[in-house]
This record gives structure tokens, sequence and C-alpha cells, in this order.
């Protein structure tokens, strides 16, 4: 009989073989709906009200979730073709040494969205429970919730894949019965009429870069789930798709609940549990609340351990899954105090991210012409990629310049268009201006570029 026992994860960074990228449409798209729909989401839409409007707040996701989710794709795209998760790819174009700081960041910063969501999941719980039993306690269904990321997560990949086809599948299902609650226990009409904010902080442009910068802040992540993928194209489709719909519904519930809230002269909340406790339906609205979390931090926590996999690549998988998720446990407990500057850490990541995934998606398809050497990217034996002693000059300078704009434009003195989509195209033209003014004059040592 063959065995069935089931091992922990021992997943690594060296690039998957053909035999190993086996996840269909399918598994793909479950994955990139599990991800973007989360509670942090939810949140977010909810704060655009009532600065916009209800309508407005539709338009501005679903113009921002459109255009967010083709480098989202584009990058998935380069994991599938090398199999290779994604900080290990950023070696390519940073250098074998000069991927190691965004490797770090990147781990510390899925820290700090594992603290968050399992917070808030502790506390959608907790109301949903106290409201039927009275009984209260919000550090328990914190770590409750956040044990089971770590439950799923030790198990690598395979773990991740099982738990999100039902994950999303009921997620979207219940999301739907949500939906319908909503807008039937509640007049559509106090939504889309919602008296406006006289002195708006968030203008139509600032929620488009938001829900751009959100966009942005999966880039890290996307290539340690689609290298796994069985075929390029049908990995980017499914990705697309399934991160436009996932931004659509979570986006649109946490507007939809923070109006509904607003007309009915609560305190604002991006909770459906509270909203809808009174008619019944708490529970399901805390369950969707909770799968959203347990399946976006199970992501957060396994890319959070690839990126420290890329700085140590000889450590135990699951070991280091297990030391961060305990981590990413005693954090949530933190509370109230993660939340303060939930706006601000959304923006801060967008212009450290942007940048850096600006400057790999020009080296792979424009000035790699996708030709990656998958092998040597992890395993360093040719040394196409050390350039300048493991760094690439052309891409941290065009990464300084690249970030000084995003912060200029965006803190210092924004723009009526706003910063992301800019700061994408001036950091990504940067990066291919340098690399061939540098190569040219002999600034920029590598092999890969001599034999290119
Ligand atoms: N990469 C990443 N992006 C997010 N955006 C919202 N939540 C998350 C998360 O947990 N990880």
């Amino acid at each position: 009989m063959a065995s069935t026992k089931v091992t922990l994860g021992n997943d690594n960074i060296r690039p998957l073989s053909m035999q190993q990228r086996t996840v269909g449409f399918f598994g793909i798209f479950s994955i990139w709906v599990a991800a973007n729909f989360v509670i942090t989401t939810i949140l977010t839409g909810m704060l655009f009200l009532p600065d916009i409007s209800f309508i407005d707040a539709l338009k501005v996701i679903f113009l921002g979730s459109a255009l967010g989710a083709i480098p989202i794709a584009l990058m998935g795209r380069i994991g599938t073709n090398t199999g290779l998760p994604t900080m290990v790819i950023t070696r390519a174009a940073f250098g074998q040494k000069g991927s190691l700081l965004p490797a770090i960041a990147n781990t510390v910063i899925l820290v700090g969205w594992s603290w968050i969501q399992a917070y808030m999941a502790g506390l959608s719980f907790d109301y949903a429970v106290n409201y039927l039993t009275g009984y209260s306690n919000v550090n328990l269904f914190t770590i409750l919730t956040q044990a089971v990321v770590v439950l799923i997560t030790i198990y690598g990949i395979r773990g991740i894949d099982h738990a999100q086809r039902y994950i999303s599948t009921a997620m979207l299902i219940l999301s739907f019965m949500v939906f319908y609650k909503l807008f039937t226990a509640y007049d559509v009409h106090s939504l889309i009429q919602l008296k406006l904010s006289e002195n708006p902080e968030t203008t139509f442009i600032i929620a488009f870069d938001i829900v751009i910068a959100t966009a942005f802040s999966w880039m890290s992540s996307v290539s340690d789930y689609n290298r796994s993928a069985k075929s390029e194209n049908s990995g980017m489709v499914a990705t697309y798709i399934a991160y436009v719909l996932a931004s659509m519904v979570a986006f649109g519930l946490g507007s939809a609940v923070g109006g509904f809230s607003l007309a009915l002269g609560m305190e604002q909340t991006y909770d459906p549990v509270v909203l809808l406790a009174q008619h019944g339906f708490g529970l399901v609205a805390a369950i969707v609340v909770f799968l959203s979390v347990v399946s976006t931090n199970a992501m957060a926590l396994y890319s959070a351990n690839m990126s420290l996999l890329n700085v140590f690549p000889k450590g135990s998988f699951w070991k280091n899954a297990l030391i961060l998720g305990v981590i990413t446990i005693m954090g949530a407990l933190l509370k109230e105090r993660l939340m303060t500057h939930f706006f601000d850490f959304v923006l801060f990541i967008a212009t450290l991210y942007i940048p850096i995934f600006a400057i790999v998606l020009a080296d792979y398809y424009i000035v790699k012409k996708r030709r990656y050497d998958a092998e040597d990217i992890a395993l360093d034996q040719k040394g196409l990629y050390r350039y300048t002693k493991g760094f690439h000059p052309a891409a941290y300078a065009a990464y300084v310049l690249g970030a000084a704009f995003a912060l200029y434009f965006t803190y210092i003195s924004p723009l009526a268009i706003g910063s992301t989509v800019l700061t994408f195209f001036v950091s990504g033209i940067l990066y291919i201006g340098l690399t061939k003014v540098m190569t040219s004059s002999g600034i920029n040592q590598s092999k890969g570029e001599k034999t290119a």
C-alpha cells in the first residue's frame, strides 16, 4: 500500500523542475483569491468613505486593481519561467549580495502584515462570540487564528495549495451571502447618497494610489507561489482574474460596511461582524474574516520564510516557519498599537517596493530579454549575477533615485495624478538607462551582461 505519511515542508530556493510545477489554473486562481481578500483590504476600503463617494470608491477600486494586477501577473510569470521564489529572482537585477537587503526588509514587512491581520481576525471573532455567548477574550482568538496559520504553513507550499482551494471557495460563497444580507438589511440609497466630508483627506487620486500600493505589496510574494504553476500563460491569467476579483470583493465590502455604518449614524466600522450581528449574521461574517486572515497570513508567513531562505539558504524551512510563526503570534498581541499608522505602512511599502519591482521587471523583460539562468541565480556557480562584488550598481542607483522620487511626490509635494504609476515607469526607465551607461563605461562588471 502506498505510504500516506504527511511530512513537514522542506521547501527551498533552488529552481523547481518542470515535474515540480504542478499547480493548475484553479490552484493559482484560489491562491490569488485568498491573497488580497483579507481584513486589511476590507479596512482600506472603509477608509475611503466619506472622503469619496461609494460610487467613486468602486471606480477607484476597479481601476487600481485592474492596473495593479498587471505587474503582479508579469512578476508571477518570471517565477513560473525560472521556478524561483521572488526574492531569489531579485538577485538577477540587484546582484547576489544586493538582493539580501530587500529580502530582509521583506521578511520584516510580512511579519508586520501578519501581526495586524491576526489581531483584526481575533477582534472579529471575539465580537461574534461575545455577541452570542457573552464570552470575550481577544488574545485567545488572536492566538488561535495565528496558530492555525502556522499549522498550515509548516507543511510548505503543499499545505498552502490544499488549504487555499477550500478556503477561497468558501470565502467567495460566504462573502456573497454577507453582501446579500447587507444590501437587503439596509437601504442602498443611504449608501449612495451618503454625505461626503467637507475637508477630505483621501481624494480620488490618493485612493487610487493606495489601491495600486496594495497591489505592489503583493509583488514580493507572487513568484513564491507562481513558481509552482504548470504554465506561464494560465498562471498569469489566473493570477490576474483572481486578484482583481478578490480586490473588488474585499475593498468593496469595506466601503459598503463603512458607508452603511456612517449612514446609520453608528461609529464607522470596517468589520461586517459588527453590522450584521444584530441581524443574526455575525457568526457568518466572523467566519469570512477568520478565513480571510488564515489564508492570507499563511501566504505572508510562507513568503517571509522564503525571503529568509534567500538570505540563509541552508536554513530548514519548517523550523524557520515555526520560529517566525511564534514571532507572528507574539507580535499580534501588540493589538491597537499596530493599527495607528496603517495607511502610512501601506504607502511606505509602495515607496519601497515599486522601484524594486519596476527594476526587476525592466531587467527581465527588457535588459535581459527574458533570458535568466535560474541555476546560476540560485547557486551562483558561474558568477553571472555577481556584478561588482555582488552588488549591481545600476540597480542600486536606479533604486535610490526611484525611491527618492516616490518619497518626494508622495509626502512632500503630492502630484495631482498620484505618484505610484509614475514612480514605476521612472524607476524602470532609469534602470534601463543606467545599465546601458554603466555597462558601456565598464562600471557594471557582470559576466551576465558581457555574454548577453
Ligand atoms: N505581501 C502581502 N501583501 C499584503 N497586502 C495585504 N496583506 C498582505 C500580506 O499579508 N502580504
